[in-house]
């Protein structure tokens, strides 16, 4: 699906709310042609520089949950089917819409749900005693990982291990099957109460740390024998942080340090695979390690960067889409 690309890069701006003032500060043009589109970011210490960058998946203030999901979502359904790793990411700074894009509200639905749909769909159109779907959701806090599958009161840290096979994987973390969509929403809604009762505990909000929820498909042909297993890891990421604006709070500035590196490292990845490189950062950071099979590989992934739009976010959109 992503040519000659690893990693699919898609972006995203919301339209302004309300309370933000209309300055236009961040544009998207598109070519005449097919060509990509273009965003378009003053440079913040200058503005008659503009900075350009053509993504070809673009979407607008305008654009629909549906848009996002039809074009660049959708078709890798099937994918996950053939019994490949897909893995999607929500990226960009706090109150971007990545939220609103990978989970929506129920009048909007985002990536999640439309995603949990498309794959009970394709099962009903194949043998249903012969396909298995499950879940697990887990989530990354300070380089930690947390099952959200448990009672958060009690839910130890996850170590990270390697199999004999080098393929790293996350112990202990919870797989619960689900035969129906209403099952996966109470299992979903239940895991969300629990991220916030973490939240509460641990004083951070949140969007300071990483949510990964996956599906998994295993297709049994029991007259082969053989068995065949798909993955889809959908990622809403932390916030970006602007270290100014983060203040001196030790828990904080913990928190952001481990947000940004993460990021980071996870920027790199994405750079050093689309370029082809032959050493990929992976081990430098929990994120991207316990990713690394779902990264590299004959895995596929789409990485959507949600952007502000507004003068004040002129510098984090830099950031994010550099
Ligand atoms: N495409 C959109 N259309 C309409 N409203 C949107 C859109 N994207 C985001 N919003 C609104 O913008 C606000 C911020 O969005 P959201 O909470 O998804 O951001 P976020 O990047 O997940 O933030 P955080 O990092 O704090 O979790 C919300 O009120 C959301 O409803």
């Amino acid at each position: 699906m992503a040519g000659a690309h690893k990693i699919k890069i898609a972006a995203r701006l919301r339209p302004r709310l309300d309370h933000e003032i209309d300055d236009q500060g961040i544009q998207i043009t598109h070519d005449q042609d097919e060509g990509p589109s273009w965003i378009c970011v003053p440079n913040p210490r200058d503005v008659t520089q503009i900075f350009r960058f053509p993504i070809t998946s673009c979407y607008d203030q305008d654009s629909a949950q549906e848009d996002i999901f039809e074009q660049d979502v959708r078709p890798l359904i099937d994918v996950v089917y053939s019994g490949v790793t897909v893995t999607i990411f929500a990226y960009g700074v706090t109150s971007s819409g990545k939220t609103h894009t990978m989970q929506g509200t129920k009048a909007c639905p985002g990536v999640i749900p439309r995603v949990v749909e498309a794959m009970f769909e394709q099962k009903a159109v194949l043998q249903k005693s012969n396909v298995e779907l499950a879940v697990s959701y887990m989530e990354i806090y300070k380089d930690e990982c947390y099952d959200l599958l448990v009672d958060r009161e009690t839910a130890p840290k996850l170590p990270v291990r390697e199999n004999d096979v080098g393929q790293v994987f996350v112990a202990n973390l919870t797989s619960i099957p689900i035969a129906s969509i209403e099952e996966f929403v109470a299992i979903y809604s239940q895991a969300s109460k629990h991220r916030s009762v973490g939240a509460t505990n641990l004083n951070r909000a949140s969007s300071r740390s990483h949510a990964m929820l996956t599906l998994e498909v295993t297709m049994t042909d029991s007259l082969a024998q053989r068995s065949l297993t798909g993955k889809i890891n959908l990622v809403d990421l932390a916030g970006s942080e602007n270290n100014k604006l983060t203040g001196n709070d030790p828990t904080r500035m913990a928190e952001s340090a481990a947000i940004n590196k993460s990021l980071s490292v996870l920027g790199q990845v994405v750079h050093a695979l689309n370029q082809g490189a032959s050493r990929i950062p992976y081990r430098n950071s929990k994120l991207t390690r316990i990713l690394q099979d779902a990264l590299g590989g004959n895995s596929v992934g789409l990485l959507i960067c949600n952007l502000a739009p507004g003068t004040k976010f002129r510098q984090d959109t830099l950031n994010t889409l550099k």
